[in-house]
């Protein structure tokens, strides 16, 4: 079995996990994609690898077979097993590589054949016959296998520009072969040999079927892991090698009739989620599908697949597999029964304890500082992303904005070597002009403005998600009161939703929301000052004098609103197109009135559906309005000197 261990050919990032394997290179299975159609392809799907760059389906391929011979091509091909001939393929040992065999004969029905792009050929290399690789297996088996006449064999081969045009010598009749034509091993009579036993062996392992699924095409060998014990779905999925073998945790890839579908959740802006079951262990799983299938709604799902795959942490939300369905990929994902965190903070006749509030944020704040020491912004942090399990712990969900940092890696690296003691370097300047995303309820300000940003804007999320948890308010700033400069208004906050609270608590909210990212803790600092908390709070002490102190010390005084909260009306509706500058000082175009409360009930307003974001940049109330209906908005800052106007960008490409 080879080893697993790489990067994804298609992303470059690492390949662990479930992943797909044409021949020795790796793809992570949301980017195994054809080139031309774009459409997912499914592990018992065709597929054609040219050049160790080009990802064709078989659909494509076979509309569009030209100028393969020409090319280095890695693809599958099935030789049915119709004829009685008996000619044989005959192959020999590759020397210059030990590992696969290359055909050195062809049986006669192939006579004049060579050449052809979906029929083996002399000179082609042989990487895996039903899916397991060659290197296994004697030259002697190999050779048994694809000359058996009983079942279908599929082969996965590699043919070089040498091979494909190579002149058939020397080779005998036996009928012609039939390739690119997908049958299934409930199609085929089980085979007998050595090969075919040690695939039978695999598949026994799997769980039983449920009646009426259609058993897998013959393997590929593609979606593999290197995990020494096979997680409970891998095998419930695929008719396939051993897989699943790299991480020790379970990634599975489903097939739709293993799943039953059960209500729906909810729907995002881009994806759906429907509550499904396992078929054979009746597990209860999460399954989120898009329904948008325009280019931004797959990028968007296919980054969240690939975040969530690559996270595991108590308060992120699990990922459990992928489905392809009708050449589609979907998320499964962890049931979390109690719903979303403002669902629960909204709901008034739950009480929740002041313990309780601290607790959830506590979660949070690790859930995210375990993103951040990942590498990856959440951007998109909100009381409607966070999850509320039934045990009342809380996860972080919703991936489809995030951001990979390996800026941030370097930084934890850097932040352990200064811990282990060396010498102390220029701090790194992290902070990015990334693109404009999330929710404008929960962004950080200087997200808001357009300016370079870091992973402190999920802090200020944050920090609006403690106000939530404290006020039992809603983020909306027609309730929860912001500052001309779009932070916290904290004089209002305290007076108006803070009776009762903690002092710690509301003060670590106001140093979440400070205007400037570099006074905002870090989420370990404040997983470890909200379990202080909780921690006197479950034993009704008073707060240790140390932390209440270092908290009053970095928070500072309690401000004042600068610019007082004003309804005006007047905004919304003078500006419908204001231009979006990256370089202005703020977002209203004017400068003069940042921040309105004005109560216009644009949220309701079905109009506001195809608003766009230079119109909405008037103020932030409109801005924040515009969102619960559009979910992202993306603005590309990426030229920092302009004073163009940025066009609707919900679609902004993102380096
Ligand atoms: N794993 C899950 N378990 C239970 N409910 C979920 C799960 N994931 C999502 N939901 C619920 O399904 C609904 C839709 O979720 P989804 O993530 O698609 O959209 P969203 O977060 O509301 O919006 P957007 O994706 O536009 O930010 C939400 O109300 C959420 O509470």
């Amino acid at each position: 079995m080879a080893n697993f261990r790489g990067s994804c050919l298609h992303c470059g990032e690492a390949a662990v996990g479930p992943i797909m394997t044409a021949g020795v290179t790796k793809f992570h299975p949301e980017c195994f994609r054809c080139c031309r159609c774009q459409s997912c392809i499914g592990d018992d799907e065709q597929y054609v690898l040219v050049g160790l760059s080009a990802l064709y389906c078989g659909v494509c391929w076979s509309k569009n077979d030209t100028g393969s011979q020409k090319q280095h091509v890695i693809k599958v091909i099935k030789i049915p097993a119709l004829h009685r001939d008996p000619s044989q393929y005959k192959l020999k040992k590759n020397w210059s590589d030990s590992v696969v065999y290359e055909v050195c004969s062809l049986p006669q029905s192939q006579n004049g054949c060579n050449g052809s792009s979906c029929q083996l050929n002399v000179g082609d290399r042989i990487l895996e016959v039903n899916g397991m690789p060659v290197h296994d297996y004697s030259l002697l088996d190999i050779e048994r296998v694809l000359n058996q006449r009983t079942s279908v064999v599929q082969v996965t081969v590699e043919q070089t520009p040498s091979t494909a045009s190579r002149k058939l010598e020397d080779t005998k009749s036996f009928g012609s072969l039939s390739s690119l034509e997908l049958r299934s091993y409930s199609d085929m009579d089980k085979p007998k040999d050595k090969l075919n036993r040690r695939r039978d062996e695999h598949r026994s392992r799997e769980p039983r079927r449920s009646k009426g699924c259609e058993e897998r095409a013959a393997s590929l060998s593609r979606l593999s892991d290197s995990s020494p014990t096979p997680p409970t779905y891998t095998k419930a999925g695929l008719a396939r090698t051993l897989s699943f073998r790299e991480q020790a945790r379970s990634q599975c890839t489903f097939r739709a009739c293993d799943l039953v579908k059960g209500e729906l959740l909810g729907k995002g802006f881009f994806g759906q989620v429907y509550k499904v079951t396992h078929c054979e262990t009746k597990e209860v799983m999460v399954l989120k599908e898009l329904y948008r299938l325009d280019e931004e709604a797959q990028k968007n799902f296919l980054k969240e697949v690939a975040v969530l795959r690559r996270l595991e942490h108590p308060n992120v939300l699990r990922f459990i597999g992928v489905l392809y369905k009708e050449r589609k990929l979907h998320l499964i994902t962890e049931y979390v029964r109690g719903g979303s965190l403002r669902e629960l903070i909204q709901n008034i006749h739950r009480p929740l304890s002041w313990k309780q509030r601290t607790l959830f944020a506590h979660d949070i704040a690790c859930g995210v500082a375990y993103l951040h020491s990942m590498g990856v912004i959440h951007r998109d942090l909100s009381s409607h992303n966070c999850l509320v399990r039934e045990d009342f712990s809380v996860v972080v969900a919703d991936f489809g904005l995030a951001r990979i940092t390996s800026e941030m890696c370097q930084h934890q690296l850097d932040r352990s070597r200064l811990a282990a003691g060396s010498k102390r370097g220029k701090r790194i300047e992290r902070k990015k002009r990334y693109t404009v995303v999330g929710n404008p309820f929960w962004m950080a300000p200087e997200m808001m403005k357009g300016n370079k940003y870091d992973e402190k804007v999920d802090i200020f999320s944050f920090g609006i998600i403690l106000c939530e948890l404290i006020g039992r308010v809603h983020a909306d700033p027609d309730f929860l009161p912001r500052s001309g400069d779009f932070s916290l208004n904290q004089q209002t906050f305290l007076e108006k939703f803070c009776d009762g609270c903690p002092e710690p608590l509301y003060r670590i909210a106001f140093m979440c929301c400070d205007l400037n990212p570099d006074k905002r803790p870090s989420f370990e600092r404040l997983a470890g000052w909200l379990q202080s908390v909780s921690s006197s709070l479950t034993r009704c002490l008073q707060f240790p004098k140390d932390l209440l102190e270092e908290i009053r010390r970095l928070s500072g005084p309690i401000s004042c609103s600068l610019s007082p909260v004003s309804c005006d009306e007047n905004i919304l509706q003078a500006t419908p197109s204001l231009t979006y500058s990256s370089s202005s000082r703020d977002i209203t175009g004017g400068g003069s009135k940042s921040i309105t409360s004005a109560s216009v009930p644009v949220a309701n307003n079905p109009s506001f559906t195809e608003c766009t974001l230079s119109s909405a940049c008037s103020s932030l109330s409109t801005f924040a309005k515009i969102r619960p209906l559009h979910s992202i908005c993306e603005v590309d800052h990426s030229n920092s000197n302009s004073n163009s106007i940025n066009r609707p960008a919900l679609s902004s490409p993102e380096s």
